[in-house]
């Protein structure tokens, strides 16, 4: 019989109560033992909503009080040498030590590297390995895991990162290749399987995301032999997972794995079951994902049924494609949302009740019959509702012009026009966007929300808030001045909460990296702009000061690909909606007189389609969407895009096409690695590479930023660059934000002198 599971459970919790939890340990304001006690009945309570909601089957070590990468980097010892002495210390300061550095006084210790977990807005901790890298099993979380569901009388599957996916994710500090270390890897991963079986565990999940991606024949090779080692431990029964997408020509690969279970992602790739099913040696099951754990729209149940029916016996569970840390928890709490919306939805305590209903009806059950009709006809209403449908807007989508995508005049004569409007000193100092957003500008946000402070109230404090914020730009020496996004609750949610065509909710919090999170605005239909978004506040900023201030809006792709976007239409067609919405905004602040404008794009790389055939396509509707937004401005309005947590080597003529006039880039945890692309592809426009990493709060020297300067400097124009930190500042507090610019405008200013001094 077909039993329903799930790949993992959403960790922050339904009120953020892990969130809130991190928060205050990190603060000191409660010990250690709060924090593990909240994990604890965090675990517990989502076990027993899984099963509440119809799952047989639930996974365990899928919590994490960080990262799940980073978990099984500390599992395994992978523990860089500058962070030993502290994690043998306390291994709870070493953790949070990796995973946010430290500076105590007696260690200075960076963040590891954070990434993007495949093509999700989920950011991963990069493991850092040596080339003589040993790994033992030094923790024990997947079996302290397995036994808090045990005692509990909860039948759980640990979750384990593959250790394929493992090393690829991670980096060699000699820049050698991670697979070399499979060899070493895999006596430590057949331990733990031991000890796993030894606790009673009876399936093991072993993720294996990157069976998705395109491999070469060392990653096959890598497969083959890490598997077969595997095989040969006294293991539990292995269930291979892969997600984000169809297996394709790994097919043959993953489905010959000697493993017990095969979980295939059948909402990417619906087709893949059929490729699949003759691959599979007789004496493997399947794990059907068929319900979206990456969306938040009802599951298309009658497909899902069909795909079950098709897989047979082979089918051995039900499960969403992924696992569903990327939505929400629970639906249930969400009272105010337009009814019709609601109907439409379902967020992951609601995904496994769907599951439990395919399952049910697969046995015939009548009342699961009736319950599938039900929802059938939920999903029919979205899909022929006239909520999605504005003819005007489609009407305009129709009569652009391929010029409507490009600047009139080549980057060379803009610059000099835009030099001579801004006369800024070389090397200009500038910030990404956002300033603190402390707890008082949160508190009185929440207030306005709740009806206890007025809108006038409101705006008043906003408008202090944004004075106090550029008066201490000027100060601190800033060249470009932003005015601090204090009236944006996120980058993505704002634009969302204005625009028609979305919807927002009130909780649906997904987890972005450890403690932050996010909450994606639902674009439902098609998009209009009822009236300018960010004009007020950008004239209002503009009016404080003599110098610059730039305009601030979020882009088209990446207001798509952080928001749970219809599945009615191409993603491509959504997109350019976005965009044509986004080109009024550009223009109406130009309009207001506003000299510079920024397009964040943060999530163009993200975006990235995970097999490289369908790259091109992407590429060429993401970067015309971004032209569609960005190109009806004159030659003196210049316009800068802001990316991070990117690779570039491999999109960098996409990146160049979008022909902005400046780009800032984070690159300061990767010590301007990142820049290479940019100087390979003698990349002409301005570039501010990130002299320092805000998603820690460790304060850099202005020595330290000098030096990325000047390697920077090596390999760029002066002419081209810029100063600036890694990304906005909303996350940090202002003493530490304070320190750092003031450090920064101090390592531009040190540099314009040598230069000076250079040329008399
Ligand atoms: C740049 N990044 C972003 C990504 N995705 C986005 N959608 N947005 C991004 O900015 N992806 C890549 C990176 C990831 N980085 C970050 C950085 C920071 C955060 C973050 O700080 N998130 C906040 C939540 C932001 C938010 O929506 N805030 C609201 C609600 C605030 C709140 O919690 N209010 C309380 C009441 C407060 C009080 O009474 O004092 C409540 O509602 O209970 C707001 O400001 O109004 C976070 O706290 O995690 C995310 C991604
Ligand atoms: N303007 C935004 C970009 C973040 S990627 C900010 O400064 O927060
Ligand atoms: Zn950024």
């Amino acid at each position: 019989m077909i039993s329903v599971t799930h790949l993992g459970f959403p960790r922050i919790g339904a009120r953020r109560e892990l969130k809130l939890a991190l928060e205050s340990f990190w603060k000191g304001d409660t010990p250690a033992q709060a924090l593990h006690d909240t994990a604890h009945g965090l675990r517990e309570r989502h076990w027993q909503l899984a099963r509440q909601a119809g799952a047989d089957v639930v996974p365990c070590n899928d919590f994490s009080l960080y990262d799940h990468v980073l978990d099984t980097a500390v599992l395994f010892d992978a523990i860089p040498a500058p962070y030993r002495e502290v994690y043998d210390e306390n291994p709870l300061t070493g953790y949070f030590a990796l995973a946010r550095g430290l500076q105590d006084g007696r260690r200075d210790l960076h963040a590891l590297e954070m990434t993007k977990w495949f093509d999700t807005n989920y950011h991963y901790l990069v493991p850092q390995f040596e080339r003589d890298q040993r790994f033992v099993l030094r923790g024990d979380k997947p079996l302290a895991e397995l036994a808090q569901a045990r005692a509990l009388g909860i039948r759980a599957r640990p979750v384990l990162l593959g250790p394929v996916s493992f090393l690829k994710l991670g980096k060699r500090s000699d820049g050698g290749d991670p697979r070399e270390l499979l060899d070493a890897l895999l006596p430590a991963y057949a331990e733990l399987l031991g000890k796993l079986k030894a606790a009673g565990a009876e399936w093991v999940q072993l993720d294996e995301p990157a069976l998705v991606l395109d491999l070469d024949d060392d990653d096959r090779d890598a497969y083959r032999r890490a598997y077969a080692a595997l095989a040969e431990a006294d293991a539990p029964q292995r269930l291979l997972t892969t997600y984000f997408g169809g297996l394709g020509d790994n097919a043959a690969l993953a489905a010959r794995l000697p493993v017990q279970g095969l979980h295939v992602d059948l909402v990417r790739a619906p087709q893949q079951l059929e490729s699949v099913l003759p691959l599979l040696p007789d004496d493997r099951v399947l794990s059907l994902g068929v319900v979206d754990g990456r969306n938040i729209w009802r599951a298309d149940l009658d497909a899902a049924l069909s795909l079950a029916r098709r897989a047979g016996d082979r089918a051995h569970w039900l499960a969403p494609s992924c696992s569903l840390l990327h939505v929400p928890t629970d639906l249930e709490l969400e009272r105010k949302l337009p009814a019709p919306l609601r109907h439409w939805m379902a967020y992951a305590r609601q995904k496994i009740e769907e599951l439990r209903l395919l399952a049910d009806a697969l046995t015939g059950s009548a009342d699961a019959n009736r319950d599938l009709a039900t929802a059938a006809s939920a999903r029919a209403a979205r899909l022929a509702s006239p909520l999605l449908r504005n003819a005007e807007v489609r009407k305009r989508l129709a009569a652009v012009e391929p010029a409507m995508t490009r600047r009139a005049s080549p980057y060379p004569q803009r610059a000099k026009v835009q030099a001579q409007r801004l006369g800024l000193p070389l090397f200009p100092t500038t910030t990404i966007g956002s300033f603190p957003q402390t707890a008082e500008v949160r508190r009185a946000r929440a207030e306005h929300k709740a009806g206890k402070i007025d809108d006038a109230a409101y705006r008043t404090f906003l408008e202090n808030e944004t004075k106090l914020c550029l008066r201490e730009q000027e100060a601190l020496g800033i060249d470009v001045l932003v005015h601090g996004e204090f009236e944006r609750n996120d980058m993505v949610e704002y634009f969302g909460e204005q625009l028609d065509g979305f919807a927002f909710t009130a909780h649906g919090w997904v987890q972005s990296y450890g403690s932050r999170c996010v909450k994606p605005p639902v674009l439902f239909g098609d998009v209009v702009r009822p009236q300018a978004m960010t004009v007020d506040w950008t004239r209002y900023a503009q009016a404080q000061t003599q110098r610059p201030v730039k305009g601030m809006l979020t882009g088209p792709v990446t207001i798509l690909q952080w928001s749970f976007v219809r599945d009615d239409q191409p993603r491509a067609d959504s997109c350019r909606q976005i965009a044509l919405a986004l080109r009024q905004e550009v223009l109406d602040l130009e309009a207001a007189g506003i000299a510079i404008v920024q397009i964040d794009e943060p999530a163009l790389r993200e975006g990235l389609p995970l097999r490289r055939a369908d790259w091109p396509a992407y590429l060429s509707w993401a970067g015309e969407s971004f032209r569609l937004a960005a190109s009806g401005v004159g030659d003196a309005t210049q316009i800068h895009t802001h990316m991070c947590y990117a690779e570039f080597n491999d999109i960098i003529e996409a990146v160049a096409a979008l022909d902005a006039d400046v780009i800032s880039i984070e690159t300061s945890r990767s010590r301007m690695e990142l820049l290479d692309a940019f100087v390979r592809y003698r990349y002409p426009n301005g570039i501010g590479p990130g002299v320092y990493d805000i998603h820690s709060p460790r304060v850099p020297s202005e020595t330290e930023m000098r030096d990325l300067l000047d390697k920077a400097l090596d390999v760029l124009e002066p002419a081209q660059l810029w100063v600036n930190p890694d990304c906005g500042l909303k996350t940090r507090g202002w003493p530490e934000v304070r320190s750092a610019l003031r450090a920064m405008v101090q390592s531009a200013r040190g540099l314009r002198e040598q230069v000076a001094a250079e040329v008399d």
